[in-house]
């Protein structure tokens, strides 16, 4: 009890004063001199909840570690230089003299890093963009529509890499706008839809948009949508139907976007219904998850298929281990790579921690009494089964917590996108997922995040609690961990304090996991259900309705033997006794 005392007692928790530093980059500031918007003087303040720019102002040299935010310099160095031996968070010191070296550009030292040859200026307006690529009006009029009044970090700097016609692999943190990075020089290169466009001599889709979940290809084409307005574009969102219909190539002819998770594409494609070859601009989002061994071969045979001489290729995601960047890189013709912030960082804004609790008993009670608490609806929890996610869902909803949602790939289309639909109209306030929620959700007014199981990865880690704290806002993200997780909370610890927070010394003071040991993070065994009690009454309840059923058959056997000797003529005393049988 006292360990479990002691340790619940140390998680993170975000003392504004320690920070204030950090806190200050996301307060609304009054604008400063000299740091007017160039084409629009009047809007001098940029919301803080916007500007991605502003980490990278006034930042020279080498990244420096701060000892206002919270950690001792000494204490990072050690982190880092543990790193070094393997880790897949990236250190990006190096990046810096790698840059002096290859003549490479970037404004913004230390937070943005671009590295590739001729690398095209980053802009600083989405009026400049229009001026200088001449972006077409009804797209650039959808921007603003949007809400879309500056361009965030990534948005600056990927843009004018695209429009240029360039292959890119960009990795910025969760959140901070990449979709629109993508679907902005895209769709301004293919300028109009092809159906309007006179003397067309190649046909076939012109963008191909691959993505690992069919919840976000959903959001993509919904983003896409939104810049189309007012043109008679052809965005398809590829499932069992759109697929059917495509299956005629005159249909299939006027059709600019697809967007889709690989599986039905590589269906379509074998069964010689669907034709890639005049695709221009191939974007794999989410890279590294479509990069890795479920999804390999599949990406594989796509990106084959769009066997078009000039096809561009751009891949994006918060994060891009070593293997997954190797492979990507290999795909891409002379890339320029981009890196906003630190690989594999969340950003400051989302507050992390770590909860200890004991075992996997200890959850739920641990989750209940959080939320007999005041907390911020609604709230992402994640766990790392589908029946567990069932389970949990069904336990808060029992135990008296209101507009409770689960959403998980085993659940049927109409009920994913019921919950989807539920949560983005503010009906749910928790919603209990899988892995499958993970990434690149925008679910912008989440502002929880709770890892009732522990990550598998890293990564995992990055992107579950990145569905808070999403343009600008601010987040919360709790981990729960049991003795079995401990081993793999240095990797945890890492990412902590590479975001700039500070983290309970005894953690650092764990061995680090090793290469081997941490593939098998989170993937402890784990009951189907998470509340053994019920567990037990659950098979009590199998055992007796086994035993009815049982009594019953021996019943039916019974009867049916009497009927039968009945009608042979020999008597059965229980008939005979008036029993029914
Ligand atoms: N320039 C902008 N100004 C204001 N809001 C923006 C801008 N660009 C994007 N957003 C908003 O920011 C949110 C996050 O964008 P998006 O989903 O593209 O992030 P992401 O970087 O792809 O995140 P993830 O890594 O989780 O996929 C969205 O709600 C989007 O509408």
């Amino acid at each position: 009890m006292e360990t479990f005392q002691l340790l619940s007692g140390s998680g993170v928790h975000f003392n504004k004063s320690k920070y204030e530093k950090d806190v200050r980059l996301f307060t609304k500031a009054k604008p400063r001199a000299g740091h007017a918007l160039r084409d629009d003087p009047s809007s001098h303040e940029i919301p803080a909840e916007l500007d991605f720019f502003k980490y990278s102002r006034n930042t020279t040299g080498k990244r420096k570690y701060s000892s206002s935010s919270g950690q001792s310099v000494e204490k990072r160095r050690r982190i880092d230089e543990e790193d070094e031996e393997g880790d897949d968070v990236e250190e990006d010191l190096n990046e810096g003299s790698h840059r002096q070296k290859d003549s490479e550009v970037s404004p913004e030292k230390h937070r943005v890093t671009s590295k590739g040859r001729d690398i095209p200026e980053a802009v600083d307006t989405f009026e400049v963009l229009q001026e200088e690529y001449h972006i077409p009006s009804h797209i650039y009029q959808n921007l603003s529509k949007s809400g879309y009044k500056h361009p965030t970090s990534i948005q600056s700097h990927a843009v004018p890499i695209i429009l240029k016609s360039r292959d890119l692999a960009a990795i910025s943190p969760t959140g901070t706008g990449k979709t629109l990075s993508y679907l902005l020089p895209v769709m301004a290169t293919l300028q109009a839809p092809i159906s309007s466009i006179k003397d067309v001599t190649e046909f076939g889709v012109r963008a191909l948009v691959i993505a690992p979940t069919r919840e976000l290809a959903h959001q993509i084409h919904n983003e896409c949508l939104k810049l189309a307005q007012g043109r008679k574009w052809r965005i398809v969102l590829f499932s069992k139907a759109t697929a059917a219909t495509l299956a005629d190539k005159n249909v299939r002819d006027k059709v600019d976007v697809i967007i889709s998770t690989p599986l039905r594409l590589v269906a379509s494609l074998q069964a010689g219904s669907l034709d890639l070859r005049n695709v221009r601009h191939l974007i794999l989002d989410e890279a590294d998850r479509l990069l890795d061994a479920e999804f390999l071969s599949q990406i594989q045979e796509l990106v084959a298929a769009c066997s078009h001489p000039n096809v561009q290729k751009v891949v994006f995601s918060a994060t891009l281990p070593a293997g997954a960047e190797k492979v990507a890189m290999d795909m891409l013709r002379d890339p320029i790579r981009v890196v906003v912030g630190l690989k594999d960082t969340p950003l400051p804004l989302i507050q992390q921690s770590l909860t200890y609790v004991a075992d996997d008993q200890s959850k739920l009670p641990s989750l209940l009494t959080y939320f007999s608490k005041p907390y911020n609806p609604p709230v992402l929890v994640f766990t790392s089964t589908q029946p567990r996610a069932s389970s949990l869902a069904e336990e808060l909803t029992m135990n008296g917590i209101p507009n409770v949602d689960c959403l998980h790939a085993g659940m049927t289309k109409k009920e994913r996108d019921d919950s989807v639909s539920r949560m983005r109209h503010g009906q749910c306030w928790i919603l209990v997922s899988t892995e499958v929620m993970a990434r690149g959700m925008d679910f912008k007014g989440v502002r929880e995040v709770i890892n009732y199981d522990f990550p598998t990865s890293i990564q995992s880690y990055v992107h579950r609690i990145g569905r808070t704290g999403r343009a600008g806002r601010e987040g919360k993200a709790v981990t729960f961990f049991t003795d079995e997780d401990a081993p793999f909370l240095k990797s945890i610890a890492n990412v902590i304090l590479q975001a700039g927070q500070s983290v309970p010394d005894w953690i650092l003071k764990l061995p680090k996991p090793s290469k081997m040991k941490r593939k098998a993070m989170g993937k402890v065994k784990r009951p189907e259900v998470v509340n053994n009690a019920r567990k037990i009454g659950r098979q009590d309840a199998i055992k007796r309705r086994d035993m009815i059923a049982g009594s019953k058959r021996r019943k039916a056997k019974a009867t049916g033997g009497a009927t039968q000797r009945i009608s042979e003529g020999v008597k059965n005393p229980r008939v005979e006794e008036g029993g029914s049988g």
